[in-house]
């Protein structure tokens, strides 16, 4: 198994509280995670320090075998992230949201031309049909989209990316449930009918329980520690309702 992103002793916390502690975790390539856990329990503090965001306080975050703080712009773009809050640019049209995921493969001139106009349209519409939105959405500005659709745009950045892995901070709040089931589909089964590579390895927080069995490995946050680290099939109800 090759390891991907490895959290070694990591401890953070703030003047109020601790927010995660002794945290190891090793996220091997292809393996998919649910992370659970109760409100505040450490979820994004834990996808923010896995994803080089968030220094903390104590420990290492190692990708590919290099610390996170050494690793080049190029490496860096293959951690993709789905951010509670989005991140989107509310003044800028679809495909230049989308097409922001994409920076990190091109350079300047091609960053300025986004910013100017359309361009790449049949990769984001491509993107676009990955979370069941029309093509004709590349057009519209972030600002007058709804809740839902703005998250299925932030995911549709996460694909343009191309990442290796994809960290996403409650990327299925705001969807509905058939919804939410397809765009989890395609990161799990790897649906390859789109002209971008969707990514192989992902860690996905939830509060969506009944979504856990999509994945082969569950870890579980209780009060920042990880009290749960499993495969699905060894998880039993109790635990469950004991982490809750
Ligand atoms: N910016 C911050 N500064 C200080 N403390 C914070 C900050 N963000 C979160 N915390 C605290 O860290 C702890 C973990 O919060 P975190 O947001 O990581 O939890 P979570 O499991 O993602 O919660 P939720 O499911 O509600 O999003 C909580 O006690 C929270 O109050």
């Amino acid at each position: 198994m090759t390891k991907l992103l490895e959290l070694k002793n990591i401890s953070h916390r703030s003047k109020e509280s601790i927010r995660v502690k002794d945290i190891n975790l090793t996220i091997n390539q292809g393996e998919k995670i649910a992370l659970i856990g109760k409100s505040g329990s450490g979820k994004s503090t834990l996808i923010s320090i896995a994803n080089g965001s968030l220094i903390p306080n104590e420990g290492d975050v190692i990708w590919k075998g290099f610390h996170i703080n050494n690793i080049s712009n190029i490496e860096y773009s293959k951690i993709g992230t789905i951010w509670q809050d989005l991140s989107l640019i509310e003044e800028l049209n679809v495909a230049q949201n989308i097409n922001c995921g994409a920076l990190g493969k091109h350079n300047f001139i091609w960053a300025l031309k986004n910013l100017l106009g359309v361009i790449d349209t049949g990769l984001c519409q491509d993107c676009l049909a990955a979370v069941s939105l029309p093509k004709k959405t590349i057009y519209s500005y972030v600002n007058k989209l709804s809740g839902g659709q703005k998250k299925r745009i932030a995911i549709a950045r996460l694909l343009r990316q191309e990442p290796e892995i994809l960290l996403g901070d409650e990327p299925f709040s705001n969807l509905d449930p058939l919804l939410s089931k397809n765009i989890l589909n395609l990161f799990i089964n790897q649906k390859n009918y789109l002209r971008i590579k969707i990514p192989e390895t992902i860690l996905i927080s939830l509060h969506q329980i009944h979504l856990i069995n999509n994945f082969n490995r569950v870890i579980g946050l209780k009060d920042g520690e990880i009290v749960i680290d499993r495969q699905i099939h060894n998880i039993n109800q109790s635990e469950l309702d004991w982490l809750f």
